[in-house]
């Protein structure tokens, strides 16, 4: 007798071939492999409309017939009957995603041009109706010269025409005698590409205006490669108006800072008072809160990409990139979200049903360059690289911040790497998602959204930065030394003391007594290293008067650039926050993955921060 015959199932990742599969074979499946690869081989039982019985074997999704993976290897390999342990099929049946028509009837066009008895299900249609688009199959049927029938997989609409039509496929047989390796005059890609447009145009009987500019704008965003591109290129533009727009403001704060010292300072007999609240709490917080315009600008951005839709683009043109890591792309969110803050970042790995992809994400979410960075940041770029373009409206200032944050980027795809190789080891799982229509961000949500970012920020400053500020303050004034001492009064105080401990350990990776003084205080919140450097310095030097203790000054004469490169090096991986600690204890229930967090991030920004060092000494910087 006879085999039964075989059919299989093809078409891009993602159409739907899988649904269409489970659709109709039911419980009557096998799963093997293909001997060779490590490629899984699905296959299953389904009978026609006549009774008679059919072979279904469930291909892996492939672009086109030009392999780039061994996946897509195989496939090609089955179709043109060239693959080890397989037949040639005697039909294929082509599964595409109605609402992606024309980059799916590229690899159709090439399937249909083998030969074989081809049946088109045209799948996910309940998706293109819902997005305004109305297609007619008949057109597309007589065009490609092949029966296309409307399917939605998982409703299980559509597969009694879609079997009927089979039926009478394979009873034909194929248009001329198919041999192994027979292979079609290979279409250039680009033909093949006007081809299926033109096709798919032909095929659409009406689309609404939304749905052909979502589709358009798409063609780009998703693209893998242009897509990559400007997602790059709003990265970087970015990363330059931070420092671009924000000059300006950050003066007149400065000044009306500068001009609160000063009247607190005329208003105050010397002593205890003055000194806690201008060297102490005006330093220390102003020192802070002349970021507010460049964290507002940094919001606007990010607040403006996830309101016009296009940041979930960006978490689909990710996935791939994520999958390569061994992350999940549903890890985009929660890592994107992460350079606001990690504290929400890792509360947003909820939404990762795998609780190893869940962990490694956890575990990498502070790479990503928070908000509470960017002080720190800034004021070492403020003070130390050159405010010149390198290229005609390229800020080199833009353009270290960028590679800061581009740095964690790279540090937190290493890091994944190896943490699922081995502690947080096993497989990985796909991702899809809904894509959001595009639309204008709506200036009031924005402005809303930029005001509580405004708040947020503000009441650190008020209350965490206000008060570690308050106690370093006092641990650096105290015990004040001996009338006529030349030791200086920070070096003397209990701070002092304690930063001299610190300074042993971390001394041979260039850092100076500042940062040591620094470095404790900053794990309350990563900006208060900017606000307990200038406390430092206001202690140090209480004769300056108020206007003229500008902090980036005080850097240029007493940090050498290496050092400031360390410094910048170390706050790029340093785990420097109790918040995050805390949260990663919440959500993983125990202390052991926040210490192995704790410990492999501290290790990883002394070896970053020591390598950056000793090279800048090296190279003579
Ligand atoms: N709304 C809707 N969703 C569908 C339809 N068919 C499939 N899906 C969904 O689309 C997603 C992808 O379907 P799969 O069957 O895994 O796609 P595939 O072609 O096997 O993908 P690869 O194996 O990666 O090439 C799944 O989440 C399905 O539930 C459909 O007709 N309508
Ligand atoms: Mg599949």
């Amino acid at each position: 007798m006879n085999p039964a015959p075989l059919v299989a199932l093809v078409g891009n990742p993602n159409a739907g071939k899988s649904a269409l599969f489970n659709a109709l074979t039911g419980a009557r499946q096998k799963v093997g492999n293909y001997p060779g690869v490590t490629v899984e081989r699905h296959s299953g039982r389904m009978a026609l409309p006549d009774g008679r019985p059919v072979e279904l074997v469930d291909l892996p999704g492939a672009y086109s017939l030009d392999p780039s993976s061994p996946d897509e290897q195989v496939t090609r390999d089955v179709v043109t009957g060239t693959q080890t342990g397989e037949r040639l099929p005697d039909a294929i049946v082509v599964v595409v995603d109605a609402a992606n028509l024309d980059n799916h009837l590229r690899f159709t066009l090439q399937l249909v041009a083998l030969g074989l008895p081809v049946v088109v299900a045209l799948n996910m249609i309940d998706l293109a109706e819902r997005d305004g688009l109305t297609l007619d199959p008949n057109v597309l049927a007589q065009e490609l010269g092949v029966p296309v029938l409307p399917t939605v997989a998982v409703r299980r609409r559509g597969l009694d025409a879609l079997k009927e039509a089979l039926a009478t496929v394979l009873q034909q047989g194929p248009a001329h005698p198919i041999r192994p390796s027979d292979h079609p005059v290979a279409e250039d890609i680009v033909t093949l590409q006007r081809r299926a447009r033109a096709l798919s145009e032909k095929a659409t009987v009406s689309e609404t205006a939304v749905r052909r500019w979502t589709h358009r704008l798409d063609a780009v965003a998703l693209h893998p490669v242009f897509g990559t591109l400007l997602l790059l290129a709003i990265l970087f533009v970015m990363f330059q108006a931070v420092f671009a727009w924000s000059q300006a403001p950050i003066d007149w704060i400065q000044g009306g800072m500068d001009a609160l010292g000063g009247a607190v300072s005329a208003a105050l007999p010397p002593g205890f008072i003055r000194s806690l609240l201008v060297d102490g709490l005006i330093a220390g917080v102003g020192a802070v809160v002349v970021f507010l315009p460049q964290i507002l600008i940094l919001f606007a951005f990010i607040l403006t990409l996830e309101a016009s839709g296009y940041m979930v683009r960006a978490a689909f043109l990710m996935d791939r990139l994520m999958a390569s890591v061994g992350l999940s792309g549903r890890a985009f969110i929660p890592l994107l979200s992460s350079f606001a803050c990690a504290v929400p970042g890792i509360m947003a790995t909820r939404t990762i049903d795998d609780e190893k992809d869940r962990l490694t994400t956890i575990l990498i979410a502070p790479l990503m360059t928070c908000s509470a960075r960017l002080p720190v940041y800034s004021i070492m770029i403020g003070a130390f690289i050159p405010a010149r373009d390198v290229l005609p409206g390229v800020g080199l200032q833009g353009l270290v911040l960028f590679s800061l944050y581009v740095a964690g980027i790279i540090g937190a795809f290493f890091a994944a790497l190896i943490l699922r190789k081995t502690v947080t080891k096993g497989a990985s799982s796909g991702f899809l998602m809904e894509m959001p229509k595009y639309q204008w961000p709506h200036p009031k949500d924005l402005l809303l959204g930029l005001w509580q970012r405004a708040l947020i920020f503000l009441k650190r400053a008020g209350t965490i930065i206000a008060s570690t500020t308050i106690v370093l303050w006092l641990l650096l004034s105290f015990p004040k030394p001996p009338i006529g001492s030349t030791v200086s009064p920070v070096d003397y105080s209990i701070a002092g003391r304690i930063g001299h401990g610190i300074e042993k350990v971390v001394a041979p990776i260039g850092f100076n007594r500042d940062i040591s003084l620094a470095l404790l205080p900053a794990m309350s919140a990563r900006e208060v290293a900017v606000a307990a450097i200038g406390t430092v310095y206001a202690i140090d030097n209480p004769d300056q008067p108020a206007g003229e203790r500008n902090l980036i000054q005080n850097l240029r004469t007493h940090w050498t650039l290496p050092t400031a490169l360390a410094f910048l090096m170390w706050f790029v991986f340093a785990p420097q926050c109790i918040s995050t600690i805390a949260i990663t204890r919440r959500e993983t229930n125990g202390w052991k993955w926040p210490a192995f967090m704790v410990g492999y991030l501290f290790a990883l920004a002394y070896i970053a921060a020591g390598a950056t060092y000793w090279i800048a000494v090296a190279i003579g910087l």
